[in-house]
């Protein structure tokens, strides 16, 4: 019997390794199956080299619980070890078999998983003691027997193992007899050796009978060895790739379309990558890629791997080139990683494109689930903008669907502004802006859909990319205003007259937080008498605000503007105009003269000759009777529409079509409205 000190230069690295190799102590089960796959593969290739001409036999690998003698088995049965491998291999901490092997059978070695690190020395971290019972699969070997209790003692004998292969039996701390409870080492297999390249046992299968759950004989294998991703394509059908998508997320719904990556050159590559459907969702559907390395679950958090849009795909990838448990930093400058990242970046816009191009249609039918996912993409990722601008399309409001160029060719004619801009009008919500989309429509307009969660910033995104074409949402103005051509309306209305009826009309508007400008518009006697729209860069700035788009918070606290328009050709309109004539004009006139004769004389210090001094002086005197005169006039308007039924009947009705009417105000006019009717 030999005793030794493993060979590690410090006493203090083993408790380190211990407890803090990994944060995440469950990982051991991961390292000791992946080291019996390993191990298992090797002999594989040795047969197939003709170095190991024994039988090969089944070889499927078995976890074992003993909660009696509280240890945690796992048995394989590759090529083992004879003392001398234990030496060099175990008691060698940080010199890696996996690594010579490979060296030596560089052409030949498939998929040999053992570059982890510290691999068989995770078992510490769960284990007061790890014991090795193995058998070299050379011939005449001897079996060995390792004991080791976490100290850098240990010791080494005969074994007593009469078949080829290796036990790594665990024997589980009381801290950590978590690991001895069967659901949690299921629950494991199921999250770390799912898809292990060898078969792996645990336990018998269990049935269903008269309603209790019982043990069958059958053996119970843990995994699928031969994942759909790792299958060529051609043998491959529809039906598989779904199949192999739930496998993955059992009750998610059917994924839209998928991607199968299969690429070996300058890096190793496979994997499915799936399109869910991201309806208006997005956070829920993001990081569930998972990541393997040939078949060795390593994480499902791929944000470093791949860009942050793509991490709204779920599927596979798996990759031997990508360096496992290294630090984040690290990975982000590995140009492994960077190569993978853009070659699935690719992959992806080429495959939408291909879509796009053979078939439009079913393409059309997926956009909404889509959209998301490449505007997300082209917002975040300028290569993939530039690739994905030919298939990026626009849908209109009876749901017809063009791209980025067809839409302009279809709207350019009559959508053009006086300073050559094409204007694309949209809507945010068909319902709520109904009215301005049929006015827009009556007038021969075209309006875009744009209700998705990221449009607001896609649409800045569009006309930074192309400053020609703006987007003006339909509500933003009176539509003759909408896409300004050189036509100018004449209005109805003199000066004066406006200056008189905007107090009136913006009376019953009195809000704090809300700005309103009354503006005068002739839009013809069938068009609403009032109503309310909002500038377009005002309400973008104030939508990017409440998204929490960047540096817009200025914005989110600037009370809302918006500008009640009267249509002075409308009926009711004259109405209020007459009305105020015959109540106000023997008060209001006598206010007019006065503030005419004090302007006169203000035009009047002007054009004197007087110094400087003077004028301002005299001027200051001026000022303030003008300033007084006028309020006092204002006050008298803004009285009259505040006791003006009509005025607040069709100032109610305008907030009321952009459901902007609420709470107690609506409530008085409701009670208005069936006085009105009674
Ligand atoms: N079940 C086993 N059968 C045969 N050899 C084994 C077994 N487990 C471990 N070994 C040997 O011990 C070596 C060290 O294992 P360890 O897990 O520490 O490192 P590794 O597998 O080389 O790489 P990593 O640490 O990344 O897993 C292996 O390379 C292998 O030669």
């Amino acid at each position: 019997m030999a005793k030794g000190k493993i060979g590690v230069t410090s006493q203090d690295l083993f408790p380190i390794i211990k407890k803090f190799l990994y944060s995440n102590h469950d990982i051991f089960l991961r390292e000791i199956i992946a080291n019996a796959v390993d191990a298992t593969q090797k002999l594989n290739t040795l047969a197939s080299t003709g170095q190991y001409k024994g039988e090969i036999g089944d070889t499927t690998i078995e976890v074992k619980l003993d909660k009696e003698a509280k240890t945690l088995t796992i048995s394989d049965k590759g090529i083992g070890m004879t003392k001398d491998e234990i030496k060099k291999y175990i008691n060698q901490i940080a010199f890696s078999g996996a690594e010579e092997f490979l060296d030596k059978y560089k052409d030949k070695a498939n998929a040999i998983i053992g570059h982890f690190g510290l691999g068989f020395y995770s078992s510490f971290m769960v284990s007061d003691q790890v014991e090795i019972q193995t058998l070299s699969y050379q011939e005449g070997a001897e079996p060995a027997h390792w004991t080791c209790d976490g100290t850098p003692e240990y010791t080494l004998k005969k074994g007593t193992k009469t078949e080829r292969g290796t036990d790594i039996i665990m024997h589980i701390s009381e801290d950590e007899k978590e690991f001895l409870e069967e659901p949690r080492i299921k629950e494991l297999l199921n999250k770390y050796c799912k898809f292990l390249p060898i078969p792996i046992a645990f336990g018998k299968k269990k049935d269903w009978k008269d309603g209790k759950e019982i043990e069958t004989d059958e053996v119970l294998i843990v995994n699928d060895t031969n994942p759909t991703w790792t299958k060529a394509p051609a043998d491959l059908k529809q039906e598989d790739y779904d199949a192999f998508y739930h496998q993955l997320y059992p009750f998610a719904e059917n994924p839209m379309f998928h991607i199968h990556l299969n690429v070996d050159y300058p890096f190793n590559l496979t994997g499915i990558l799936y399109f869910p459907k991201i309806k208006n969702n997005m956070e829920i559907q993001k990081n569930k890629i998972q990541l393997y390395s040939n078949q060795v679950f390593v994480t499902d958090s791929v944000e470093d791997i791949v860009p942050e849009f793509l991490t709204l795909l779920h599927g596979v990838i798996d990759s031997p080139d990508i360096p496992l448990n290294v630090s984040r930093s690290y990975l982000q400058s590995d140009s492994n990683v960077r190569k993978i990242s853009n070659h699935i970046t690719k992959k992806v816009a080429d495959s939408l494109h291909d879509l796009f191009k053979n078939d439009r249609a079913s393409f059309e039918e997926k956009w909404n689930d889509l959209r998301i996912f490449v505007q997300y993409g082209m917002l975040t990722d300028e290569k993939f903008a530039e690739r994905a601008k030919p298939f990026f399309l626009l849908e209109n409001i009876e749901g017809k669907y063009f791209t980025l160029e067809e839409y302009e060719n279809l709207v350019k004619e009559n959508q053009t502004d006086k300073d050559n801009n094409v204007i694309f009008l949209y809507s945010q919500d068909k319902d709520a802006q109904y009215s301005y989309i049929q006015v827009a429509k009556d007038k021969g307009y075209d309006v875009l859909l744009m209700d998705g969660q990221l449009d607001t910033h896609f649409i800045n995104f569009l006309e930074q990319k192309d400053s020609n074409k703006r987007y003006t949402r339909v509500d933003a103005d009176v539509v003759n205003k909408l896409i300004v051509k050189d036509e100018t309306t004449e209005s109805s209305l003199t000066e004066q007259e406006r200056t008189d009826l905007a107090p009136i009309f913006s009376a019953p508007l009195q809000s704090e937080k809300i700005n309103y400008m009354v503006n005068f518009e002739a839009l013809g006697e069938n068009a609403q008498p009032v109503l309310i729209t909002q500038a377009e860069f005002m309400r973008r700035m104030k939508d990017m605000s409440a998204m929490g788009g960047g540096g817009m918070n200025f914005y989110g606290e600037m009370p809302d503007s918006y500008t009640l328009i009267v249509n002075t050709d409308h009926e009711l309109v004259k109405r209020i105009i007459k009305d105020k004539e015959e109540k106000l004009e023997g008060e209001i006139t006598p206010f007019n003269e006065k503030i005419a004769k004090l302007e006169a004389e203000e035009k009047a210090i002007d054009e004197s000759k007087d110094a400087d001094e003077v004028k301002k002086d005299k001027r200051e005197k001026l000022t303030e009777k003008l300033s007084s005169e006028r309020k006092q006039k204002e006050e008298l308007l803004s009285n009259f529409g505040k006791d003006n039924e009509l005025v607040k009947q069709l100032t109610d009705l305008a907030l009321l079509s952009n459901n902007m009417l609420k709470g107690e105000d609506l409530a008085a006019f409701v009670k208005r409205s069936v006085g009105m009717i009674k």
